[in-house]
């Protein structure tokens, strides 16, 4: 049994070093939850919630993942006590959806269940690489002169993979215009949902730009119009929004809307169901890679240790600690040397955390 005692949540307010536009909005002041789940042993698992103040990605918002957590997620858990951290989605199962709010708090069992065994989370998750390579997500800028610095700035650093952030208005011309000054650099383009099916000549002029992918052009919640785009691409479809399950994922193999998926741990409720996507995937030809949800240090831990598995073969969103934040929660930062991140070797998410944000809600667990 992993004997939970006590589960403190620390709420945290971090600024961004600069702000990131998407075709849905721009963030730069990012709210969050710490999660601290303690076992009376001295070891502390960590897990950091995701989801945004406002719900312009996916339904769940920094009070929704409050309310699930304290009202629905910890109650469940006191009630059954876990041998291992898989049983966590088991248990949450009967919470529909608010997979970020599950996944904030599986993730530090997670990291605590690693530390009682005294092994890196990677590899308890069954991660082989020591290094991951990095790619670098650029939000939309005012000016392509502003995008086409903020790249070569990124490329200077050794960032593997750009992803450009698309919308109406803003991608096939500036999208050319990129590939005039960067003809081989390996790039990509996220629309985040900004386009539909009546968009497909639109979206059939990105075959002559050589994008490693386009992701998630459709719909947030669907699987069957990227089913029809992609018969019509070349450019390989990545889905990310849409895919919230293994179930989404096998449905998204069955209908070819897919070449590729973009893993969030967030987005899918946890570790546990990311690791059986990221299964599923290997076995039926769909690459994957780990997505970013701006994450501070301890997120970016998980981000770090689910990019060792073996089917995560392009550069991930993981970039380095000082991208996002002037002073980051965890030692040593997240640092980025020619794109590449060394996996830390230390048991669970294998850095210190220094996080003083308050503690607003504890709880002891009995027994
Ligand atoms: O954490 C990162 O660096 C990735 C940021 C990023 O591209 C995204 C974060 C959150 C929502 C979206 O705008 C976007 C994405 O869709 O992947
Ligand atoms: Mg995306």
């Amino acid at each position: 049994m992993i004997p939970i005692k006590q589960v403190n949540l620390r709420k945290a307010e971090m600024r961004l070093k600069e702000p990131f536009s998407t075709s849905f909005g721009t963030l730069q002041d990012k709210e969050f939850f710490i999660i601290e789940v303690l076992d009376g042993e001295g070891n502390i698992g960590y897990g950091e919630s995701v989801a945004f103040s406002a719900p312009w990605y996916t339904e769940e918002t920094v009070k929704t993942t409050f309310h699930m957590i304290e009202d629905f997620l910890l109650p469940i858990l006191k009630e059954q006590p876990v041998e291992h951290p898989d049983e966590v989605f088991e248990l949450f199962r009967r919470i529909k959806g608010n997979n970020m709010a599950k996944a904030a708090v599986e993730g530090a069992i997670w990291d605590l269940y690693a530390k009682r065994k005294k092994l890196p989370l990677f590899r308890v998750l069954g991660g082989e690489r020591k290094t991951i390579d990095v790619g670098i997500s650029i939000g939309l800028k005012p000016t392509i002169k502003e995008l086409l610095q903020t790249m070569e700035e990124a490329l200077e650093k050794g960032y593997k993979r750009i992803k450009l952030k698309i919308k109406p208005g803003a991608d096939i011309e500036m999208l050319r215009e990129v590939r005039e000054v960067f003809p081989d650099t390996p790039i990509m383009a996220d629309a985040n949902s900004a386009y539909t099916l009546a968009d497909i000549n639109h979206l059939k002029q990105l075959d002559e730009l050589s994008l490693l992918m386009i992701e998630q052009p459709l719909a947030h919640d669907d699987i069957v119009d990227h089913a029809k785009l992609q018969k019509e691409l070349h450019t390989p479809i990545c889905l990310d929004e849409s895919i919230r399950s293994l179930a989404d994922a096998k449905k998204a193999a069955e209908l070819g809307s897919c070449k590729v998926i973009n893993i969030k741990i967030g987005r899918v409720g946890g570790l546990s169901e990311a690791k059986r996507i990221h299964d599923f995937c290997k076995e039926n030809g769909i690459a994957v890679w780990c997505g970013g949800m701006l994450e501070a240090g301890v997120g970016r831990a998980h981000n770090i240790a689910l990019s060792t598995l073996s089917n995560f073969v392009f550069p991930g969103d993981v970039s380095a600690s000082s991208r996002y934040w002037e002073k980051d929660i965890i030692e040593p930062e997240v640092i980025v040397n020619d794109g590449v991140i060394q996996v830390p070797d230390n048991p669970g998410i294998g850095y210190e955390v220094k996080c003083h944000f308050p503690v607003i809600y504890s709880t002891t667990f009995g027994g």
